[in-house]
């Protein structure tokens, strides 16, 4: 069996050499098994039921239609913590940035000259005075794979660090340094911190998150920070509170018109993951992700699926994408039964209203296989049939 992946934006050439070339193609087909993406806005990019899977190499997903892809029976995945590292840097970067005038003394540097340079430096010097991150607060607004990083680097340059995220996973909870406090409420984090960072995805409830009334409970001259997404932050009310002096400076890296047009922001080009780092473990981790889901038909960092690993062992693996409701399993298991297949290993998980079952049994015809694919399809709350067959 081939299966050919459509690739879109810039993908690391370490993530394509993933696909082994006796039995994947890339970009070759217009029906293709599997997308594997970055940013590209999957809302407005047409792709039908042919498409198995869609891997996103990186952290946000709000760029691919969800419910879509659950409804139609597409295995959506992202990469967590593949680029948490590169986007904790930038944001340290910044706040250094923020507290220190390095740009505009850099600029000023270079258009000295003369014998006197060091004179001219000593004595202009004074116009570029900064403050020091150490001992000033800063409020993290989600503790997830970049907010943790994000809390620990802050901590480790001897600011006050308080976290706040209510839906913390256990995972993250886990790996957080005792040394970052949490807070009880978003409120908490807003009043008495200096620099307010946040990381938290961008969904519906997280929209304007950051909107007037939250910004009127900041501290007055603190920095804000996002390098989440756009929309989670109302920038018309950040510029306000640039206006009224109750924000010192917004850094952001995503740009809109408003945004861009105030001279106390700072807009980096959506350069979070942007690292040569970040972009090999992103390529990597979602094409072996979406080989182990094509291959095997295991699910794992699904964001729309529920996490299935069980070992193939049988010749024949099937797996089935079925509504979540009462006795699907009975039906299906009927079906093989009224047939004599044997079932050798079975496993059923199901996440909201999506469920998902794999059954490994001995092997088959050919044409066995179509004819029971056919029937297993004749039950209207099943929405995909996949027969895999074990080649190892
Ligand atoms: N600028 C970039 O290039 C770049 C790179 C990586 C990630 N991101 C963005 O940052 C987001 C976070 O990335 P991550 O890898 O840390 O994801 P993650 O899933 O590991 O962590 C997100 C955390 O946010 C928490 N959270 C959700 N809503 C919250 C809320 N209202 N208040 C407080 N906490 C909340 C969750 O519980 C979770 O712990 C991504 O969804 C993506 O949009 C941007
Ligand atoms: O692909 C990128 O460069 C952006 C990645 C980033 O937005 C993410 O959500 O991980």
């Amino acid at each position: 069996m081939t299966f050919d992946v459509k690739t879109y934006n810039v993908i690391a050439q370490e993530g394509i050499d993933v696909f082994p070339k006796d039995s994947y193609t890339v970009n070759q087909t217009e029906k293709p098994d599997a997308l594997l993406i970055r940013s590209q806005d999957m809302h407005k990019t047409a792709f039908g039921t042919n498409v198995l899977a869609i891997a996103r190499a990186g952290a946000g997903f709000n760029n691919i239609p969800l419910v879509k892809c659950t409804d139609q029976g597409t295995v959506v995945f992202n990469t967590p913590g593949s680029n948490a590292n590169a986007v904790k840097e930038l944001v340290v970067a910044l706040l250094i940035l923020a507290a220190r005038p390095v740009i505009p003394a850099i600029q000023w540097a270079k258009k000295m000259g003369g014998a006197d340079v060091s004179l001219q430096t000593e004595k202009g010097k004074n116009h570029f005075d900064g403050t020091e991150l150490q001992g000033k607060r800063i409020g993290v607004i989600g503790l997830g794979s970049v907010g943790s990083k994000v809390a620990r680097a802050a901590y480790d340059l001897g600011m006050d660090v308080v976290g706040y995220d209510p839906y913390i996973s256990v995972e993250h909870a886990w790996r957080l340094s005792n040394d970052i406090p949490r807070a009880e409420s978003l409120d908490d984090v807003l009043n008495d911190s200096d620099y307010v960072t946040i990381h938290i995805p961008y969904t519906e409830q997280n929209r304007n998150l950051i909107s007037a009334e939250e910004l009127a409970k900041m501290k007055d001259g603190a920095v804000l920070l996002n390098y989440s997404r756009g929309g989670i932050v109302n920038d018309h009310d950040v510029c306000e509170a640039l206006d009224s002096g109750k924000l010192r400076l917004f850094m952001t890296d995503f740009s809109s018109p408003e945004v861009l047009n105030h001279d106390k922001t700072v807009v980096t080009p959506h350069l979070g993951g942007t690292t040569e780092e970040a972009e090999v473990n992103g390529a990597k981790q979602a094409a072996r992700t979406l080989r182990k889901y094509l291959e095997t038909g295991n699910i794992v960092n699904s964001v729309n699926f529920p996490t299935v690993e069980m070992p193939f062992e049988a010749p024949l693996r099937l797996t089935l994408i079925h509504q979540n409701i009462p006795n699907m399993v009975g039906r299906i298991t009927t079906i093989l039964a009224n047939r004599e297949i044997n079932i050798d290993n079975m496993i059923n998980r199901s996440r909201d209203k999506i469920a998902y079952t794999v059954i490994d049994a001995a092997a088959l015809s050919e044409e066995q296989v179509e004819e029971l694919e056919k029937e297993l399809m004749t039950i209207p709350e099943v929405i995909r049939v996949r027969a895999l067959h074990n080649h190892a």
